[in-house]
């Protein structure tokens, strides 16, 4: 049984890309020594997988940046915008990140991950230029050095399929059958020239078959043409596509024209079913993803039920390779490194080891091995994840009085101003601040000396806040480096690496929390009222308690593979279901526990999403509905797409909802509004992601939006878009003031 990869961490196993790309960007590096340390970590992932015996190792993504605008690239679909810069480093970095009055290419989450890609953008003319702008030298030297290193017949060409890039899109003037039949020839010159250099076969990723919006008969129709031709490039074909199963496209996908493996994710969606209702062709090599590549345990209690399973519906004809169901890109490299994790779960009683890239690399082998031994005792059993340890109890996730009648009770002391404003939590993050906390967690500093420092921080927001005018009021979140990590420190069950990044985007990493056991606040402690009551004691206008909700933290950790997701969100419910308790006890009348990463978790696949949403909107309730009706629980969503979630969103029955919405120009405003938004709203009202402050015209505009939006005005709010931590001083001042000023202007008019 042959080991197959399809994608590998390319960041470094000590970040040594990030730090490199941005000495580059700082002018602290040459190009040269830049391209040297992209190509050592490179390398240093080609021996990972050559050294854990992997058959066939896919070759082809490790970017300094991003793949899909490493493939936008290559293909030649540059923006017209680029085509002037003459030097290709200094191209490919303006399209990721902008040059003056050249703005770089949207970024957008690549499928359910919480990696980010650079959206290629398409039209007539790009797509006419592809040709001749094209360029994958770069690419054909990876394959070329990892067939010197470790023969071409173990290399396997990782190329982007064009129906992924063609959706993955903004496109205008064009259409995805445009772009797929126009970009076409150029992928067959990609394809010749990956021909002549003899690897095994070309590892085509076309992730985008796992959407339902692909299980049509027209692209049905069209793939075929498209593979047709590709196919007579004469190339083997491995089709990969993950994170989800491919549905009802199943049978057509896997008989492609010149598809000769299908490479299927077996950790998510019901891949097995389809395979059972389907059947395999003959002739096809089925590569089953079956070591999640997208969790940081090990698969010892699937991996082989699941390939005994699949072995016992395919054809004895049919070759199976074992691999991780997606590229590892999304997990850390290596958990050898972390003293302090392995420590911790060494002395708990876990069911499934901790497992990261290098030893996901062990554990294929492994599985292969056991596969093919002959005691392996083709268990076709696959676990199922337990749901929940003890019940909810339906009547805690009901608020006592419905929102008509309990809105009256809350914020009184607000006297029923207009437009009340206030903001969504984070105030700039200072140097000063930062070190301290560092210094403090390294007990460099007494808990008393840090205690000071953050209050001086809460003392000098408060006062500004009152100067500026706002009416309710935070306390700024200096305690805080990150909203996930604060409380997941808090809570039991949680475990943090020390090297285990991730990459979300280009140069940033981020170390996600991973959850390992039981989630309760330790010992029931209170995470954030004493911060709150510092902040009180220093005003007499509301204070809101800032709270990060049950489906963020689970969104952004790893979560446990024993017990379900639902499971782990209902405890994590729990717990900020007792915050709030606590806060209320300590007079908080305002509570906003944010949910940015909701729609983060909603599956690909329409058809489940109703499922998700319903656990999701429980977990929320479960952690809100404790609230009093005196209190008014404020809920934060930053930009997504809402469309999808308006349901879930209304479900919740916050007493407000703050929304990301200037980006838009007012666009998600008229989309809650269309749908009968019930509760107080509060659209942001200026992009808190540019440093510029917004002009007061800006404000008033917005404000216009607003009072002509339909919605009765007494429901509206002002506020920013979102937190303010990356922001410095001077311009949330700036910002605040006008923020407030022409509230106070347009209150005049209303009244
Ligand atoms: N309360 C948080 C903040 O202001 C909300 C952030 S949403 C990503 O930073
Ligand atoms: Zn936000």
């Amino acid at each position: 049984m042959k080991v197959i990869t399809i994608g590998y961490p390319r960041i470094g196993l000590y970040r040594e890309l990030k730090k490199s790309v941005e000495r580059f960007w700082k002018g602290n590096t040459s190009q040269e020594e830049l391209l040297k340390v992209s190509h050592n970590v490179f390398l240093e992932g080609l021996n990972d997988q050559a050294n854990a015996k992997v058959d066939l190792i896919g070759i082809g993504s490790h970017s300094l940046y991003d793949h899909v605008l490493d493939w936008t690239v290559r293909l030649g679909l540059i923006p017209k915008r680029f085509v002037g810069i003459e030097d290709s480093l200094k191209r490919y970095f303006a399209m990721a990140r902008g040059v003056p009055d050249i703005g770089a290419l949207d970024m957008t989450k690549w499928f359910d991950t919480n990696y980010h890609n650079l959206t290629p953008e398409i039209d007539a003319e790009c797509l006419a230029n592809a040709d001749s702008l094209s360029d994958w030298s770069n690419f054909l030297s990876l394959l070329k050095d990892a067939s010197k290193i470790i023969g071409k017949d173990r290399v396997g060409a990782e190329v982007l399929g064009p129906f992924t890039l063609a959706k993955k899109a903004e496109l205008s003037g064009v259409s995805v059958p445009d772009v797929v039949r126009g970009i076409l020839p150029v992928y067959l010159k990609l394809f010749s020239d990956i021909k002549a250099l003899g690897v095994a076969e070309i590892q085509i990723h076309e992730p985008i078959f796992v959407l339902e919006d692909l299980h049509t008969p027209e692209f049905k129709a069209l793939a075929i043409e498209i593979y047709t031709q590709l196919a007579s490039a004469g190339v083997p074909l491995n089709l990969v596509s993950y994170f989800d199963d491919l549905g009802s496209a199943f049978p057509w996908v896997c008989r492609l024209p010149g598809v000769t493996a299908v490479s299927l994710d077996f950790t998510r969606g019901n891949t097995l079913a389809l395979l059972k209702e389907y059947g395999f062709p003959e002739g096809v090599r089925l590569g089953a993803g079956v070591v999640d590549g997208r969790s940081v345990w090990g698969d010892q209690r699937t991996a082989l039920p699941l390939l005994n399973a699949i072995k016992a519906v395919v054809p004895s004809t049919v070759e199976i390779s074992v691999q991780p169901s997606c590229s590892l890109l999304h997990i850390p490299i290596d958990v050898t490194i972390e003293t302090a994790a392995l420590e911790l779960l060494a002395s708990g009683s876990q069911k499934v080891p901790l497992r990261f890239a290098r030893q996901k690399l062990v554990d294929l082998r492994e599985f292969a091995a056991q596969f093919e031994s002959p005691n392996n005792k083709k268990d076709t059993k696959i676990a199922n994840l337990a749901d929940s340890a003890e019940e909810i109890d339906e009547k805690h996730l009901h608020r006592e009085l419905p929102f008509a009648k309990r809105r009256p009770l809350q914020l009184t002391e607000l006297n029923g101003i207009l437009l009340p404003t206030s903001t969504i939590g984070s105030f700039p993050q200072t140097k000063e601040m930062r070190r301290v906390r560092l210094k403090y967690r390294k007990k460099q500093v007494s808990e008393k000396d840090y205690f000071r420092a953050v209050d001086d921080y809460i003392s000098y927001c408060i006062g500004l806040q009152e100067g500026i005018g706002l009416d309710v009021l935070v306390h700024g979140e200096p305690e805080r480096s990150d909203m996930i990590e604060y409380f997941a420190e808090q809570m039991t069950g949680y475990l943090f690496t020390t090297n285990g990044w991730v990459q979300s985007y280009g140069s940033r990493y981020i170390r996600v929390p991973i959850i390992y056991g039981d989630v309760t606040r330790r010992d029931n402690k209170p995470m954030t009222t004493r911060e709150f009551k510092v902040a009180q004691s220093k005003t007499s206008r509301p204070v809101k308690g800032m709270l990060t909700g049950p489906v963020t933290l689970l969104n952004w950790s790893f979560p446990r593979k024993d017990i379900s997701r639902k499971a782990q969100a209902f405890q994590l419910g729990k717990a900020i279901r007792g915050e709030i308790a606590d806060l209320e006890t300590a007079g908080c009348r305002i509570i906003q526990v944010d949910e940015p990463a909701l729609r983060e978790g909603l599956p690909l696949r329409v058809s489940r999403r109703a499922e998700y949403l319903d656990w999701a909107v429980r977990a929320f309730r479960l952690a809100t509905a404790i609230a009093k009706s005196e209190t008014h629980i404020v809920t934060h969503f930053c930009y997504s797409e809402f469309g999808d979630i308006l349901d879930g969103i209304k479900a919740m029955d916050a007493d407000q909802i703050t929304i990301e919405n200037s980006r838009s120009g007012s666009a998600m405003l008229k989309e809650f509004v269309s749908y009968g938004l019930v509760p107080d709203f509060s659209p942001g009202i200026y992009d808190v992601h540019s440093s510029v402050v917004p002009p007061l015209e800006l404000f008033k505009s917005r404000l216009l939006d607003i009072k002509n939006s339909g919605l009765p005005i007494e429901r509206f709010w002002v506020v920013p878009d979102c937190g303010l931590k990356t922001r410095g001083w001077p311009e949330v001042i700036g910002a605040l003031r006008n923020l407030v000023f022409a509230t106070e202007q347009i209150r005049k008019k209303l009244n």
